[in-house]
């Protein structure tokens, strides 16, 4: 039987530059493994309390601007900001999304600007249109899942490490008391 998978990821970016268009798969079979994706769309407008709980809540993050507006553009360093003291001492995984790409005659952004950021960021960078599908922004959640879930099971495994390390120690201790 297929694995499955779920994975909690919210979108984030100044109001205006296409997040609901950019939310619209919810499952999908990635890698031979069913995952549930659940879509936070965040409105561009929302207070820094209800920003905050939805990024406590998100694994994974979508941070959207908009190539023909510069100022999205540079509210993402914010973003980011804001996100890297929220999931501290975590790597936030994300990737970043310049959309409207079909719009490339009112572009303010160039890819090149688009992809240094996203090298400043270590994340993955994809240009899209959601409006004409033009990018492949399936693939761009697809590949945040994908980051999401290693991600997950390294830290599952770390964990299960250091749980058997305490038991070993344990162990030794007791032996230790039982010899003595
Ligand atoms: N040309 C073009 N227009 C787009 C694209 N994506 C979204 N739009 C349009 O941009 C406008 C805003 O899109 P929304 O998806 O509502 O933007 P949003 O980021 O969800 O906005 P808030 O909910 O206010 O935060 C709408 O008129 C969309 O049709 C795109 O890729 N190309």
């Amino acid at each position: 039987m297929a694995k499955s998978a779920e994975v909690r990821l919210a979108v984030f970016g100044r109001a205006g530059v296409g997040k609901s268009e950019s939310t619209y798969r919810h499952q999908a079979s990635i890698d031979d493994e069913t995952v549930s994706m659940e879509i936070l769309d965040t409105a561009g407008q929302e207070d820094a309390i209800q920003r905050e709980s939805h990024m406590r809540w998100a694994e994974g993050f979508v941070l959207v601007y908009d190539i023909t507006d510069r100022v999205s553009f540079e509210e993402v360093i914010s973003l980011k900001n804001f996100l890297d003291e929220i999931k501290k001492p975590k790597n936030v995984t994300l990737i970043l999304v310049g959309n409207k790409a079909d719009l490339d005659h009112s572009r303010q952004v160039s890819t090149e600007e688009g992809e240094k950021m996203a090298t400043e960021m270590a994340c993955a960078f994809y240009e899209c249109s959601a409006c004409t599908g033009e990018g492949n922004i399936n693939e761009a959640f697809y590949e945040l899942c994908r980051e999401v879930r290693r991600r997950k099971m390294i830290q599952g495994k770390t964990r299960r490490r250091s749980s058997t390390t305490h038991v070993k120690q344990a162990i030794n201790k007791m032996l230790t008391k039982i010899s003595s």
